[in-house]
């Protein structure tokens, strides 16, 4: 563990240095890794676990597109690939990667396979943390451990194939073993991860909830909707609504605040536009508080949990998810998107 002082406040960090890839192959030579569920996490773990030496299989539905994906991904059917109840009876270590409202419905099936010593592995602290709710109570004779990659497990592949990784949050819930730090350190650097921040599944959980639902995706969105908005009401063409509204801050500004930070991205701009984020920031800050403070709440109370669990429980879950995502895609602002990436001067 490294001590790494996070802005004045103290915390460990797992490292790749401490831990490299040979001790994490090392610590789960005698493992078969079975991860369970094929859809976004599911590849991208599966993958990168399979490429850096690790024995892993992948449980699917059979006759699913997801099972002819894993397929066309090289997973071979009664070698590598099999159904979920047959994996889930093979692994010594089971990464349960369907959705989290597929775990529950999964999970009376599931546990009948923790046998004593394995290993029950999340991505999410959801299962686990809402328990009332999802009915996922393991046995106290397995290892309960989660890594959660800080992204879309696309990236993860991605970033993977390019040679760099994706840091993720871990926390041990249960160790029956007295291996369970071993093994989730171990499986967390051969998913594919940098640095390993160490956090509970409720922090996990309640911090992942508040940040896809609020900066990282659904206030992003009101944002980007409420200016491009503000611009069309005045007179501004769809082209320069969305140039000034998301092409230019993930073309050319954003990847300055990735690189150095925001004060980094503010000092290569105009002395104007500095002046002017400067007095605007705060403002933006003390509207939006409100809304966040509502959302946590509504996390902290299980609301977020009981949504989501309705609402991707439904046989037509995934058919009402993509109407909804069509029509952001066809709004006026995201058409003249696809417009504007055409032309990227690169593509
Ligand atoms: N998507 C991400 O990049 C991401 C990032 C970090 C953590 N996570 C967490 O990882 C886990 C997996 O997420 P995901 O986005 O890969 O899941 P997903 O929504 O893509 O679903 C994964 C698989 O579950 C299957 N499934 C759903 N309901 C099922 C059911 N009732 N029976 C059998 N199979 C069923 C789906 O067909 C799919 O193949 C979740 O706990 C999620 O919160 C996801
Ligand atoms: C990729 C995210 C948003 O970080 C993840 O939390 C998810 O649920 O997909
Ligand atoms: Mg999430
Ligand atoms: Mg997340």
């Amino acid at each position: 563990m490294a001590t790494i002082n996070f802005g004045g406040v103290l915390e460990e960090v797992v490292t790749r240095e401490e831990f490299p890839m040979e001790k994490a192959r090392e610590v789960l030579k005698n493992e078969v890794i079975a991860v369970i569920g094929y859809g976004v996490q599911g590849p991208g773990q599966a993958l990168n676990l399979k490429d850096n030496g690790f024995n892993v299989i992948v449980g699917q539905r059979k006759n699913s597109k997801t099972w002819d994906k894993a397929v066309a991904d090289g997973w071979v059917p009664g070698e590598t690939l099999f159904d979920i109840e047959e994996a889930a009876a093979k692994g010594t270590i089971i990464q349960f990667l369907l959705s989290d409202a597929g775990q529950i419905t999964l999970w009376p099936t599931l546990k009948q396979h923790l046998t004593p010593g394995k290993a029950l592995y999340f991505s999410h602290g959801f299962g686990i943390t809402y328990k009332e709710q999802t009915g996922i109570i393991p046995p106290a004779d397995v290892d309960v451990i989660l890594v959660a990659p800080k992204g879309s497990g696309t990236s993860l592949r991605r970033l993977f194939l390019a040679g760099q990784g994706l840091n993720s949050s871990y926390a041990i819930f249960q160790d029956a073993t007295g291996r369970a730090k071993e093994r989730v350190v171990a499986l967390g650097i051969g998913v594919g991860s940098g640095y390993l921040f160490e956090t509970d599944f409720k922090k996990e959980v309640f911090s992942d909830l508040t940040g896809e639902r609020g900066s990282l995706m659904g206030c992003i969105q009101g944002i980007f909707a409420a200016q491009y908005e503000t611009l069309r009401r005045n007179g501004h063409s769809p082209s320069e609504a969305f140039n000034e509204t998301v092409e230019e801050l993930t073309q050319s500004l954003m990847p300055l605040v990735a690189e150095n930070g925001m004060d980094w991205m503010y000092a290569n701009c105009s002395t104007t536009a500095q002046r002017g984020a400067l007095d605007w920031w705060k403002k933006f800050k003390d509207a939006t508080q409100p809304v966040f403070d509502e959302l946590y709440a509504s996390v902290a109370a299980g609301k977020e949990a009981a949504r989501s669990i309705a609402s991707n429980s439904t046989p037509d879950y995934r058919e009402k998810l993509n109407e909804e995502l069509k029509e952001l895609r066809e709004s006026e602002m995201w058409q003249a998107g696809a417009a504007v990436r055409k032309l990227r001067p690169n593509a």
